[in-house]
């Protein structure tokens, strides 16, 4: 991806302009230092290059923002410039990806370890519950999904104590940013290109992004699986959506590079107008469905009543391609997560013992509260843990004395709440001065970065069509901040150059 002069831009070793500050740690991630003239003259070309090309969000100030594309558009959060970030951190997540795309997989099989790993969490969790409700009619009904399509998000963070790459989470619903993280490659390379004399920077150190084109082929692989011209590719939405533009590259890229149409569509018009044809084709809206793209329903606010739940049992009992399954779904609950990471939980499903301690060498720490000391310890010392419940989409997990009240509290009551949540391992990533852009504005914040890398496994019965890394995001927030999250309002899109 990245021509390898650029590797070593950063380090001492090359004539470096004083602008780049670099070498250092290892897991040092340094962003430039410069002038504060070309500071606003940056801002203001940033600002322009992001509204003429489509870097936007819908603007929560505005009221139908959310709803009509086009209208109340404010430009996405954004890091000024690239972060610099070691190629050896790279080629490691590179090197993961399809380990996890296979992991994933292979779990989503296993419906025994599924059901039995999240039967605690099910009795005091009730959105978990439910998905698990339609997880076993599933294996009632011996239900197969022989085309699976998974569009994954494997996220990390360079622990600065001892400068490993450790796994923060495996996203494996809802995926998003894929298409804005390209937007901000292509900001950032566009800057360096303008100022690259006094950036000293080269554009192409900056690492493509290829997160649009290769979710766009996944969909149309799987589309392609599904053999039906007429079928088109339904993306479940919420109501109110006002990181619409980052859905609207994939699904342009979709129609544009390959010819196949979407709909979009929320839960309740899915219950509304979706039916299944005898064969167990999902017909909506007259429609044929070959792949149901969720960009929703990750989150119990997107079941407001029954209608909801109506519609995901319909869409998981159709034949159409599921992304994800509800099975793909599971597999990406923090709770699996930490049963993955116990002693030889990856033999159960990993067969290469090389790939197993490449997997297990990115798991931070990851522990039950059925684990009394540790719930100890993280009392004594909150800070050095975070507290997750089996939520996706930013702002659900427990820090510091929040943490430790919630633990004291659940442990004085005795109750199985304790199954709801797992303990994690706080990562402390680098710091540095980054520029920081939101809603037109640049504050200059010691922050730390979220590197996550995007996963496209598709597969037909036997076949594995597609098995690869399909693009990054680097999300970079003020150091300040426990909750990270772009959607969620904290985090700003960046983009790496290499060093
Ligand atoms: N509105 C929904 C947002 C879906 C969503 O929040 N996805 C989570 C994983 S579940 C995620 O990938 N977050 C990365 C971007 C961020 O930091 O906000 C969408 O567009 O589909
Ligand atoms: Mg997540």
């Amino acid at each position: 991806l990245v021509p390898a002069k650029c590797a070593v831009v950063g380090t001492a070793q090359t004539a470096v302009p004083e602008t780049v500050v670099g070498g250092g740690r290892r897991s040092e991630q340094r962003q430039l230092d410069v002038p504060p003239r070309l500071v606003d003259e940056l801002v203001e070309e940033a600002l322009v290059w992001s509204s003429q090309h489509g870097l936007v969000v819908g603007d929560k100030n505005h009221p139908r923002s959310g709803k009509a594309p086009g209208v109340g558009l404010l430009h996405a959060p954004f890091s000024l410039l690239p972060m610099s970030f070691p190629k050896v951190y790279w080629d490691q997540a590179v090197e993961l990806a399809p380990l996890f795309n296979d992991l994933v997989d292979r779990v989503s099989l296993d419906g025994d370890f599924l059901q039995e790993t999240l039967a605690r969490t099910k009795e005091v969790d009730s959105f978990t519950e439910r998905l698990l409700d339609i997880h076993s009619k599933m294996i009632k009904l011996n239900k197969k999904e022989e085309v699976r399509l998974g569009l994954t998000r494997s996220d990390y963070m360079v622990d600065g104590a001892t400068d490993r790459l450790l796994q923060v989470e495996l996203n494996t619903i809802s995926t998003s940013s894929n298409g804005l993280a390209c937007g901000v490659c292509e900001l950032h390379r566009n800057l360096i290109r303008q100022h690259e004399r006094e950036l000293g920077l080269n554009p192409e150190c900056v690492v493509g992004n290829t997160a649009i084109a290769q979710h766009a082929e996944a969909l149309a692989g799987a589309w392609v699986e599904f053999n039906k011209q007429s079928a088109v590719v339904l993306v479940v939405v919420q109501a109110e959506e006002r990181y619409m533009y980052d859905q609207y590259w994939i699904t342009v890229a979709l129609r544009e590079m390959y010819g196949v149409t979407t709909i979009r569509k929320t839960m309740a018009a899915i219950e509304a107008e979706g039916e299944l044809r005898p064969d167990g084709t999902l017909v909506v809206d007259g429609l044929p469905v070959a792949v149901v793209y969720f960009r929703a329903g990750y989150t119990p606010n997107d079941y407001p009543s029954e209608a909801e739940w109506r519609a995901r049992l319909l869409i998981e009992c159709s034949s159409a391609i599921k992304c994800p399954s509800i099975a793909y779904h599971l597999v990406g609950t923090k709770k699996i997560q930490q049963e993955l990471s116990k002693e030889n939980a990856l033999e159960r499903f990993l067969d290469n013992k090389a790939d197993i301690e490449k997997v297990r060498k990115c798991f931070a720490g990851l522990w039950s509260l059925e684990n009394d000391s540790i719930v100890m310890s993280a009392i004594e010392s909150p800070e050095l843990f975070v507290l997750k419940p089996q939520r996706e989409g930013g702002g659900n997990n427990i820090y510091s004395d929040n943490l430790r009240e919630t633990l004291i509290s659940l442990r004085n009551d005795g109750s199985n709440e304790l199954a709801a949540y797992i303990l994690m391992q706080r990562i402390f990533p680098p710091a540095s001065l980054c520029y920081l852009v939101r809603e037109g504005t640049c504050i200059r914040e010691n922050a730390v970065s979220e590197f996550g890398i995007f996963g496209a496994y598709l597969r037909n019965k036997d076949k594995v069509i597609i098995d690869d890394q399909c693009g990054y995001l680097m999300r970079t927030k003020a150091s300040s901040l426990n909750e990270g999250g772009v959607v969620a309002g904290y985090a700003f899109l960046n983009s790496i150059f290499l060093t």
